[in-house]
């Protein structure tokens, strides 16, 4: 099993395969440990299954399909091959699969999907060109109705392998497990397509090791291996200003929970000091609730100005729960702090005005800017970008403003302006809680002020977030993030937290 962290959208895929033949391995040759794998993985998962209906389609998955259904009637189960085109109609490699299949074949209309202990379902892959319809619509409908399990050949039929959706309104099977090749693509991770394919493996098929790291691939799934490197680790002769000062700008004084939770969450992971920057009266709140926190007065933007020009500050957040004067206050911050995160209200104020936020952003290239909005947020932000996945939308959004983009969600992507982007699949549901943006929010903020690069320290935030989340269990609250995002980490930092 492949284990790895790059994410190959289609057209890199096609690119693999043509330079793994360009390279002396044979398409036969990868079709058949294509299909060798979806056997053995069929096995694994069901070994007392005895009657097998493979579904072929009309090309190479069709082919993987032609290989699974010789490589398992080898072992004595009983298998039909439901086929969406009469074989003859194949091609290639596909054709020559068929060939070498001399079991029943059956044409797809007929098939008996009720009569089967497992079905394999090589209809289509990742690289769909249009939705499912007629035969073939009609073949995932009764697949998924007949409650067999399914094992998808690369996706399950109707998948996009880019999108993590199907194209247009076509049906897509649900699998209960789907092996993929080479790599898994960004529609096994985003969602729905990480529910549809159920448990994802991914086989090698004998490309060889060069190729993929040859494509100058940028998409990631969001593991630790993509940025621990970066990690601040703390130094024996560290100093707490040179761990980072991080801001937080707190709202007025009835909205003082959210710039709370942003503040313990960058005083959390490691931030060397962290100071809320309010109006007196929200000051007052705070005060009952803070010790290691510090607090100073900033009524306004122009408040918040002095106190940049009075002190270095590494990092600064604002958006969370920060009502009237957040605009002027996000133009403070991109202006005097040294990186800044913009969340919640920022995008509410600039709604519909992302060049000028851009603009804001740009005035000072050098300084790394996060923007972490929900969907909701996104799209009041960047009413324009609603084509293409959440991967597309998140890269554009990034490469617009010149800021990193952590596009949330239960699949967060975080998008870096020079193309990099990362997909977390590791937030329980239980991480949809009020207040849990305030607290990534804050995190972002206490990495990127102990000098983490921001696409790190987002795709870090988030995959930090997630964790502690899923560590935590039921009953979550934001509350309870901070206080368990040290024993992540030090699992992180390879450190037992009682050593
Ligand atoms: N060398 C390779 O390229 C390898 C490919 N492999 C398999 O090949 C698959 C990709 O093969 P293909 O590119 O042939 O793709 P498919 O097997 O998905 O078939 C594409 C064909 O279906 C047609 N088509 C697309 N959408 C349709 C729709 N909605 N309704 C009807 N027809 C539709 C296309 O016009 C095209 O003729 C992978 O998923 C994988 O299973 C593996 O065998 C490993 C090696
Ligand atoms: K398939």
């Amino acid at each position: 099993m492949v284990m790895s962290l790059e994410l190959l959208a289609c057209a890199e895929m096609t690119e693999a395969d043509r330079r793994a033949v360009a390279a002396g391995v044979s398409g036969a040759a990868l079709m058949e440990a294509a299909g060798a794998a979806v056997a053995r993985r069929a096995r694994e998962l069901w070994p007392a299954a005895r009657r097998i209906l493979v579904l072929a389609g009309p090309g190479a998955n069709g082919g993987d399909g032609y290989v699974a259904a010789r490589r398992l009637a080898e072992r004595g189960l009983a298998v039909t091959v439901a086929a969406l085109v009469p074989p003859e109609r194949l091609s290639g490699d596909a054709a020559f699969m068929a060939s070498r299949w001399s079991g029943a074949v059956t044409p797809i209309a007929d098939a008996d999907f009720g009569a089967a202990d497992v079905i394999v379902d090589a209809l289509f892959g990742a690289g769909l060109s249009r939705p499912l319809e007629g035969a073939a619509a009609d073949a995932a409908e009764r697949a998924n109705a007949s409650r067999t399990p399914i094992l998808a050949v690369d996706v399950p039929s109707g998948l996009h392998g880019d999108l993590g959706a199907p194209l247009g309104r076509g049906p897509v099977v649900r699998a209960a497990a789907t092996v993929t090749f080479v790599r898994p693509k960004p529609g096994h991770v985003l969602l729905p397509g990480r529910t549809l394919c159920g448990a994802l493996t991914v086989a090698d098929i004998g490309t060889p090791e060069a190729v993929v790291p040859s494509l100058g691939v940028a998409t990631f799934r969001n593991r630790p291996a993509l940025w621990s490197g970066a990690l601040p680790r703390p130094a024996t002769d560290g100093h707490k200003y040179r761990r980072g000062h991080a801001l937080v700008w707190s709202g007025p004084e009835f909205m003082t929970g959210a710039a709370r939770l942003s503040a313990f969450a960058a005083a959390r992971v490691g931030a060397g000091a962290v100071t809320i920057a309010g109006a007196p009266a929200a000051l007052r709140v705070h005060a009952a609730h803070v010790s290691a926190i510090m607090l100073a007065e900033a009524v306004d933007a122009d408040g918040l100005e002095k106190l940049f020009g009075a002190r270095r500050f590494a990092s600064a957040v604002v958006g969370p729960g920060a009502g009237p004067g957040v605009e002027a206050a996000a133009r403070a911050a991109l202006d005097g702090a040294e990186s800044a995160v913009l969340d919640a209200d920022v995008f509410t104020a600039f709604a519909g005005r992302p060049d000028e936020l851009a603009a804001a952003i740009r005035r000072a290239p050098a300084r790394p800017v996060v923007l972490t909005p929900h969907e909701g947020e996104f799209a009041r932000l960047f009413p324009d970008l609603t084509d293409g996945s959440k991967l597309d939308r998140a890269r554009a959004a990034a490469s617009r403003t010149g800021a990193v983009v952590a596009l949330k969600g239960a699949d967060t992507v975080v998008a870096a302006p020079d193309g990099r982007a990362a997909i977390a699949d590791n937030a329980p549901p239980t991480l949809a809680t009020a207040g849990a943006g305030d607290v990534l929010a804050g995190f972002c903020a206490g990495l990127l002020a102990q000098g983490m690069p921001a696409f790190e320290a987002a795709a870090a935030a988030v995959w930090i977030h997630g964790e502690a989340a899923a560590g935590f269990g039921p009953g979550l609250i934001a509350d309870d993030l901070p206080h368990v995002a040290p024993a992540v980490l030090a699992r992180l930092l390879g450190a037992p937290k009682d050593s």
